[in-house]
């Protein structure tokens, strides 16, 4: 299985942004479509041995975490980022009177809404999976072996906060896919099209 985690400092909470301005009026989820059409979109195909977590901590009640889960997942994703934007809509909506933080709305099958922090998410994930944290200064991924249970965190526009990367820091590994600083949802096809080259691919 992998798995990919993706912080949204900014991304809203609420459905009240605009599919006609994503980038303007949503703290950046065109970004996170970006991010989840990586992730699972293959051409003509769809990859079922992924999960992502969308950790939004943008306005007006932060955090919300979204999961999809690969294997169970039965909405369809489009390559276009405004069906996306409007799949999270609908699963922000589904989530607005949530108070628990450990309870989990599964609103479509495989795809799911809680109040999980960042912290529970990895807390969760690292249970099962080997964490890496994707980042420019990170041991080339080329250096790395995998197991068949990999998680990869990774920021937004504007990267992890410090608080974060000290969470982090003893648990997961940082990996490089390069020296420079690529865009969130490159990173991801990058990871992928890599593991897919593996012998054993996770
Ligand atoms: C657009 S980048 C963020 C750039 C932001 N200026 C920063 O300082 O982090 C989004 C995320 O992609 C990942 N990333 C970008 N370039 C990478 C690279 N060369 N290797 C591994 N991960 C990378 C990191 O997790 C980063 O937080």
């Amino acid at each position: 299985m992998r798995t990919f985690i993706i912080k949204a400092n900014e991304a809203h909470t609420r459905a009240d942004f605009r599919l006609n301005d994503l980038p303007g009026t949503s703290g950046r989820i065109d970004l996170l479509c970006r991010v989840l059409n990586s992730a699972f979109l293959l051409s003509h195909g769809f990859r079922k041995n992924v999960r992502v977590w969308l950790l939004l901590y943008g306005p007006p009640n932060p955090p919300k975490a979204i999961r999809f889960e690969g294997p169970k997942l039965k909405v369809r994703l489009n390559p276009d980022e405004r069906s996306t934007a409007k799949l999270i809509m609908k699963v922000l909506k589904a989530g607005e009177d949530l108070r628990e933080p450990g309870k989990e709305i599964e609103v479509y099958p495989g795809l799911y809404v809680s109040n999980r922090t960042f912290e529970d998410v990895i807390r969760l994930t690292v249970k099962n999976s080997a964490l890496y944290y994707l980042h420019e200064d990170g041991k080339p991924i080329g250096e790395l072996s995998f197991p068949q249970n990999v998680a990869f965190v990774l920021g937004d526009h504007k990267g992890l906060s410090r608080e974060d990367e000290a969470f982090l820091d003893n648990i997961a590994e940082r990996v490089s896919v390069g020296r420079k600083s690529y865009l969130a949802s490159h990173v991801v096809t990058y990871v992928n099209i890599f593991l897919d080259s593996l012998p054993n691919p996770p």
